[in-house]
């Protein structure tokens, strides 16, 4: 256990009970459990084709893709263990961070916001265990919107287009949500056999509903799907959750994952990348006090995450020349390596109302967690939560540029030690807690999502054990700012509706020291400044572009590649787990392209179609070769025997010549 699993419900008394009865059966170990991928037992000095640092969302998912290739040897590090109990079960998220498999990483002190926060910080959590962040996040399923990835495209070139990515967002994904599934037109852009599960809730929570009312009264179009690219509104997301339990690329990829071509090694922080004459050729670690050198006779790619990968790049002497200098780091690259930091800016609004607006069944029924360790349902088994997509104006309805996240908090909630956890300053949390001894909590987090605001990350010194410096930069385009008036207001207007008009419910404006005595746009502005915090979805640090190419490929040095949230060029409109693991999926089919290796891992150049062999079709025996496009539109089904229908050939050049032989084409 990671920490005092009190207080990670908010949902009422109850919780504390359902906690204690999980707890005691989870040490049990006889009910809630996971195999994790086991320790590889390495000699120091080892080499492999590739080395992956980091077990994350992107590592895990490039590790287990690479790992299909059977002549491949991979070798993933990683940081942290094996994830806890509480990273299975999904309403224990909470009680992961500010814990042991947490980074606890927090920005550096601005004096220009965060008054409102303890010590004057913004808390950026991030995953330090396997599974990385995807081990602790909220298991929300988004993908951003198309004009995200048409800023990509324009940026890194064709490979990051909407409809490229909507083909690996579908490859990986395992759509269950019946809301989804029973609609042929929201499944276009869905996939049914891809790893990971998404998953959706047919018992939508009591408060979940009144919201969905309260924003549909106030103009919003209820939407059954928020992934669905051409309109938003307000509805409930799809979740990573299988069987009731968390659905990472850690346990959906790595944990199947073929073990022989495959090494991992935890509990193992790497200290620096090695790089000679301009080639990157390994890694140093540290593991039990022990330096280990491994060697990459092919690529070493870092997934490290948005702080750790910049981190690393410049320890190694990758990075902006003038930083590295002074701290007497030998400069091997010149590149703007930890700017273009950026995340989504959240500022939480508040109302209370009567006891009883929160009301939930399941909440107050003690049987849960005896329902849950019996068949996986119920409430602990749900990340439920709902949203409203906001555009900037209603001439573009498609594209939001804000999201309203509501959460309803029932009396005499642990919402003390969670408020404390995002970082609101001691104050300002005892404040709430005694507001909601008395009533319910209704909390509305306003976020921006597409800042123009840039911070950095830098290292503290050349101690690869520190962490590094994070300027978040929030707010330093004050336009940024400038929207929260509308936006809070928007929030507070909840109150408003029906039903929460009928709970007597009011906006609550804590007490800011800072802000006293403005009028009200203003003191929003202030409050927003001195309050807003990080989504937690930070990315850009390593960005395609600037840093790495489009194939993620770190510029101006070999055999170097970032595969994580760091090469995003612009954050996009939504959470950011799911548009990490397509970029580990694009990634894996560029690196087995580079190898010519077909996508599912054959060699191309062993290919057999019929009784002819790659090589002796001289236009598909080369290795950017059509033929592969064509496997890919096929190899959903991820299978190592595909069968392509001659149809499908059709695709290629060598039509005429394929037209003679059998109706399959074989690739074993
Ligand atoms: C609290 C929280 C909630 C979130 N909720 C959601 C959500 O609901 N939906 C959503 O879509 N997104 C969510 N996100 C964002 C999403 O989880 C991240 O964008 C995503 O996990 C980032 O993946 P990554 O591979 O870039 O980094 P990570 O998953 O963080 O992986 C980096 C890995 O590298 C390891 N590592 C770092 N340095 C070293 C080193 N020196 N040596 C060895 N290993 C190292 C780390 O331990 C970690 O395992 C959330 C994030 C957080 C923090």
């Amino acid at each position: 256990m990671v920490c005092g699993l009190t207080s990670c419900l908010g949902s009422g008394a109850a919780g504390g009970l359902f906690s204690s009865a999980v707890q005691f059966f989870a040490a049990t170990q006889c009910l809630v459990g996971e195999t994790w991928p086991k320790d590889s037992v390495l000699q120091n000095g080892s080499r492999y084709d590739f080395i992956i640092v980091g077990a994350g969302t992107a590592g895990s998912a490039l590790a287990a893709r690479l790992s299909e290739v059977a002549n491949f040897s991979v070798l993933l590090l990683e940081a942290g263990g094996d994830p806890p109990i509480e990273a299975i079960i999904p309403a224990f998220r909470e009680t992961l961070k500010a814990s042991s498999v947490d980074w606890n990483f927090t920005s550096v002190e601005n004096n220009i916001t965060s008054q409102a926060l303890k010590r004057g910080i913004e808390q950026q959590p991030r995953g330090k265990m396997l599974g990385g962040s995807g081990s602790l996040n909220h298991m929300v399923y988004a993908r951003g919107f198309p004009s995200d990835y048409h800023e990509w495209a324009s940026i890194a070139g064709e490979t990051w287009n909407w409809t490229n990515v909507l083909k690996y967002f579908m490859k990986t994904e395992h759509m269950t949500d019946t809301n989804i599934v029973n609609n042929p037109e929201l499944m276009v852009y869905h996939g049914r056999g891809g790893a990971i599960e998404v998953s959706g809730t047919n018992e939508v929570m009591f408060s979940i509903k009144k919201f969905l009312q309260a924003f549909e009264e106030l103009g919003f179009k209820t939407v059954p799907d928020m992934t669905y690219p051409n309109s938003i509104g307000a509805g409930c997301f799809s979740h990573t959750i299988r069987n009731g339990e968390r659905d990472s690329s850690l346990r959906a990829l790595l944990n199947n994952a073929n073990s022989t071509s495959l090494h991992i090694l935890k509990d193992a922080f790497v200290t620096k990348i090695i790089i000679e004459n301009g080639t990157a050729i390994g890694i140093e670690a540290v593991k039990d006090d022990e330096k280990f050198l491994f060697y990459a006779d092919r690529e070493v790619i870092l997934s490290a995450g948005t702080f750790n990968t910049p981190k690393l790049l410049m320890l190694s002497g990758v990075g902006p020349s003038e930083h590295l200098r002074s701290l007497g780091i030998d400069v091997i690259a010149d590149l703007p390596v930890g700017s273009n930091l950026h995340d989504h800016a959240m500022v939480l609004a508040f109302l209370v109302a009567d006891n009883g607006t929160c009301v939930s069944d399941e909440a107050e029924n003690s049987m849960e967690a005896i329902k849950y360790l019996y068949d996986r349902t119920g409430f602990l088994a749900k990340a439920d939560n709902m949203a409203a997509y906001l555009p900037l104006s209603s001439s573009e309805p498609t594209v939001p540029e804000f999201a309203l996240y509501p959460t309803c908090i029932p009396q005499f909630s642990p919402f003390r030690s969670g408020c404390l956890t995002l970082g609101l300053n001691e104050d300002l949390c005892t404040e709430l807690h005694n507001l909601n001894q008395e009533y319910e909590l209704v909390t509305i987090a306003a976020v921006l999502l597409k800042p123009k605001s840039r911070g950095k990350v830098e290292l503290n010194s050349i101690n690869p054990f520190d962490d590094p410096l994070i300027y978040a930069g929030t707010f330093s385009e004050e336009q940024d700012l400038d929207h929260f008036p509308r936006l809070i207001k928007m929030a507070w207007s909840i109150a408003d509706t029906n039903y929460f008009r009928s709970k007597n419910a009011r906006v609550i404006k804590p007490w800011v020291e800072a802000c006293s005595n403005l009028t009200e746009s203003a003191w929003i502005k202030c409050m927003s400044r001195a309050m807003v915090t990080s989504a937690w979805h930070s990315v850009g640090t390593a960005a395609m572009g600037t840093v790495v190419d489009g194939d993620l490929k770190v510029l101006g040095i070999n055999g170097l590649r970032v595969v994580d949230a760091s090469v995003m060029p612009k954050i996009i409109r939504g959470n950011t787990n799911a548009p990490v693991v397509m970029i580990a999926e694009i990634a894996a089919d560029l690196i087995k392209e580079h190898y010519s290796v077909s996508r599912t891992g054959t060699n191309l150049n062993n290919m057999t179609i019929g009784n002819l062999t790659a090589s002796s079709m001289p236009n598909i025996s080369q290795p950017n070769i059509n033929l592969a496009d064509v496997i890919e539109n096929n190899d959903m089904i991820n299978s190592s025997l595909i069968e392509v229908e001659i149809t499908n050939v059709e695709l290629i050049t060598t039509t005429d010549r394929l037209s003679d032989i059998d109706d399959t084409v074989n690739v074993a």
